[in-house]
């Protein structure tokens, strides 16, 4: 969802596995020459969609990396199909809530400069978070935990899943083994 922490963790994932970060927002922007906001105003989103589909199947194809998708990249079968089996998806859930209060003072994202964005981002969330879980391959709660913390819950489900080797990652960066 969009403000759910994609691009902070994203980031800071990427640091932490020694890969690239790259943000599909950015990319987008960088091959229209223009931000997203007025892409939309100017095209309308079905031509915004068109980009991101494009966009998204060349990042994808490009391993090993961390992706930050666009909010809304799920809406479309195809984009939905080529993450799940190019790539690892974590889905990083929070509630319509916790996303305005993160979000209320937002001016740039487009699907938000409503009247009543608490009211879209409700609907946002009941149309797209059977899509989000029916992409992902892990879903972390981001309401409550720190952003370091979230960072430890992704490395710890992609170790788990033999996905990075702990070894590589540095020890600071993971959670402490139990005491026995
Ligand atoms: N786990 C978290 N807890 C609290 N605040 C967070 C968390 N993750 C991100 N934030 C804050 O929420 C805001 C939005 O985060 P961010 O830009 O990373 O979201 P995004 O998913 O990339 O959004 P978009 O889809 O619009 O690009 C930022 O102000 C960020 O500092
Ligand atoms: O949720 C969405 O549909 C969007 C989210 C942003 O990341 C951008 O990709 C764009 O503003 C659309
Ligand atoms: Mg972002």
């Amino acid at each position: 969802m969009p403000g759910a922490g994609k691009s902070t963790a994203g980031r800071h994932l990427a640091h932490a596995l020694g890969v690239a970060f790259v943000d599909a927002d950015h990319v987008i922007e960088q091959r229209l020459g223009c931000s997203i906001r007025s892409f939309f105003e100017r095209e309308g989103e079905a031509a915004f969609r068109d980009i991101e589909q494009q966009v998204i199947a060349d990042i994808v194809a490009q391993p090993p990396q961390v992706i930050a998708t666009g909010g809304g990249a799920v809406l479309r079968e195809a984009n939905r199909q080529s993450l799940r089996e190019g790539s690892t998806v974590v889905y990083l859930r929070a509630s319509p809530e916790e996303l305005f209060r993160r979000l209320r003072h937002d001016t740039q994202r487009p699907l938000l400069q409503v009247a009543d964005p608490l009211r879209k981002l409700r609907e946002l969330f009941r149309d797209r978070d059977p899509l989000y879980r029916e992409t992902a391959h892990f879903i972390i709660e981001t309401g409550r935990p720190s952003v370091a913390t979230l960072i430890n819950m992704v490395l710890m489900q992609l170790e788990l899943a033999g996905l990075v080797d702990p070894q590589r990652v540095p020890s600071s960066v993971l959670p402490r083994a139990p005491r026995t």
